[in-house]
């Protein structure tokens, strides 16, 4: 896990007189899952936003696989392995579960036969195997946060950015999507998570990165960071008891 997949170096947002990100320092490792936390509007989202280049950096440098990637479109930046799953999932309604995982699958891929593999894979990394023929509209939430992590997963992302994919989930939808970013990472790709969730999101994490108000306020292993007074202060309110165990 040494290898440093994507790093920032004095991230910096501002939106006209709003600084939504300041001075911000992160390296992800190859292989990790990590969690982005913090209070509403800490610019988690921002970030996010910040790394697939739907915002322009106003300062620092962000690098993936060790290339600066600052100025790059997000396609670019898509193609040389960042994919995202959204909080809320835009299938295409019409179309089977199936034929929405090919989407993502036959991005920038020659092979037919080896994108229906990706398919295959992702549909089963999901759990969605038995849904794939259903058209999309008419899915659960569950379903269709499983469908958006199938969807960006079928890219082949050496970097999966998930924003919230626990949110409305019940209790066995949690611990299903906890255990496909699992097999996630076991496939290969990195994940980075923003979530609110405290108990998927350290159940799930090696390390979290915590920012409050544009800026990191702390970084650690789940443990480290709900003991942290800083994040008690800013975000949990309350000691954790049990959910970093
Ligand atoms: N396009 C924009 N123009 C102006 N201000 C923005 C823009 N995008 C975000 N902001 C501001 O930046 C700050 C950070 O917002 P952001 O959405 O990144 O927070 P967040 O941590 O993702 O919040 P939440 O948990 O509620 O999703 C907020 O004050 C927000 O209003």
């Amino acid at each position: 896990m040494s290898d440093i997949l994507l790093s920032g170096r004095g991230v910096t947002k501002s939106f006209r007189g709003l600084t939504a990100i300041r001075d911000v320092d992160f390296d992800i490792p190859a292989g990790a899952i990590f969690g982005l936390i913090g209070p509403n509007g800490a610019g988690k989202s921002t970030l996010f936003n910040l790394i697939t280049g739907y915002y322009a950096l106003t300062g620092g440098e962000i690098r993936f696989k060790g290339e600066d990637i600052s100025g790059l479109p997000t396609y670019r930046r898509n193609r040389a392995g960042i994919a995202r799953a959204f909080q809320i999932s835009k299938p295409f309604p019409a179309l089977t579960v199936r034929e929405n995982v090919r989407v993502g699958a036959m991005f920038g891929r020659p092979g037919a036969r080896e994108a229906e593999d990706v398919v295959d894979q992702a549909l089963a990394i999901a759990g969605l195997e038995e849904l794939a023929d259903r058209t999309a509209e008419g899915l659960t939430v569950g379903s269709l946060r499983k469908l958006e992590v199938a969807r960006a997963f079928a890219t082949r992302p050496s970097l999966l950015l998930a924003d919230e994919p626990c949110a409305g989930l019940n209790p066995t939808e949690t611990e299903e999507m906890v255990g496909c970013l699992r097999k996630v990472r076991e496939l290969g790709t990195t994940v980075w998570l923003v979530e609110h969730d405290m108990k998927a999101v350290t159940s799930v994490c090696d390390r979290i990165v915590v920012i409050d108000a544009g800026q990191k306020i702390a970084e650690g292993t789940p443990q480290q960071v709900v003991a942290n007074p800083k994040v008690i202060a800013a975000y949990l309110g309350e000691p954790l008891e049990d959910e970093a165990g």
